[in-house]
């Protein structure tokens, strides 16, 4: 892939849940190792938009989708695509956190052995790695056999995130990670996230303008199934171009 190419293209997607429009064309497109944040009132389309990207919504009944989403220049919703694999290359953090109910250990292994993966020595190596790279090896370390379910909201969030690293992702979604956890947590996350820009493409749903601001390099403002206005984040902070991306960064509605 050469520097310029994009890693997720959408070109105007469509989304009804029955006769809903929750998507009204959305054409966006995201650049590899880049944070963006999709912004935007509850109920605008931004997790809805979010699921698209990885054929989350096909879990949804009657649902339709028109338009096209490429993942490295292949549509993803070709007949040819496997979902499981797509969904390993573009994973996905949800708000609350999701650990299954068995060891730190098994949590993070997981994937690696439903893929067939056998060898001990390489999934502990993978085990470590990931959770190294989710900032949260130095709290778990200790316990990596008890439940994840023992531990605070922020590890386990974290945990999920080794979870989905473990796997080998290019692109990670992640719908209002924060959102469930302390502002100390929450900042540990963000610290983490800008970490991993180096190695992975991020694209992720948040309420919080602090937070978008901080941490993501473009942002996307969704309004009743539109997009709106996309830029950098600074230009769309500093200078948005359309009233409505005003209104809602200034806190006038939403
Ligand atoms: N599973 C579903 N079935 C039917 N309609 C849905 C479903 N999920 C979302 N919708 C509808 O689609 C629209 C967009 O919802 P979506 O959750 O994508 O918005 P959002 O911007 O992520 O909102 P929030 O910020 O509150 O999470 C809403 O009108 C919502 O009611």
């Amino acid at each position: 892939m050469t520097v310029n190419e994009k890693i997720i293209e959408t070109n105007d997607v469509h989304l009804y849940y029955g006769k809903n429009e929750a998507l009204k064309g959305i054409t966006l497109d995201f650049n590899p190792h880049e944070i963006t944040a999709l912004i935007g009132p509850s109920g605008c389309g931004k997790s809805t938009y979010l699921r698209t990207l990885n054929r989350m919504n096909d879990l949804i009944e009657n649902v339709t989708i028109t338009g096209q989403v490429k993942f490295r220049g292949n549509d993803i919703y070709s007949p040819k695509t496997d979902k499981v694999e797509l969904r390993k290359k573009v994973g996905m953090v949800f708000q609350q956190p999701n650990p299954f109910p068995f060891s730190v250990f098994d949590n993070v292994a997981y994937g690696l052995r439903i893929g067939g993966m056998k060898d001990k020595e390489k999934i502990q190596h993978i085990v470590e790695d990931s959770l190294k790279k989710a900032a949260v090896w130095d709290d778990v370390k200790d316990k990596l056999h008890n439940s994840a379910l023992a531990l605070s909201g922020g590890q386990q969030q974290r945990v999920c995130i080794a979870r989905v690293l473990a796997v080998e992702p290019e692109v990670i979604l992640l719908d209002e990670p924060t959102s469930a956890l302390d502002p100390v947590s929450s900042g540990k996350i963000e610290n983490m996230l800008l970490e991993l820009k180096n190695d992975y493409t991020m694209i992720m749903v948040t309420h919080n303008m602090q937070q978008a601001s901080r941490i993501s390099d473009n942002t996307a403002f969704f309004l009743q199934g539109d997009l709106i206005e996309h830029g950098k984040t600074r230009q769309i902070f500093t200078t948005p171009r359309q009233q409505e991306t005003e209104d809602y960064i200034s806190g006038r509605f939403g």
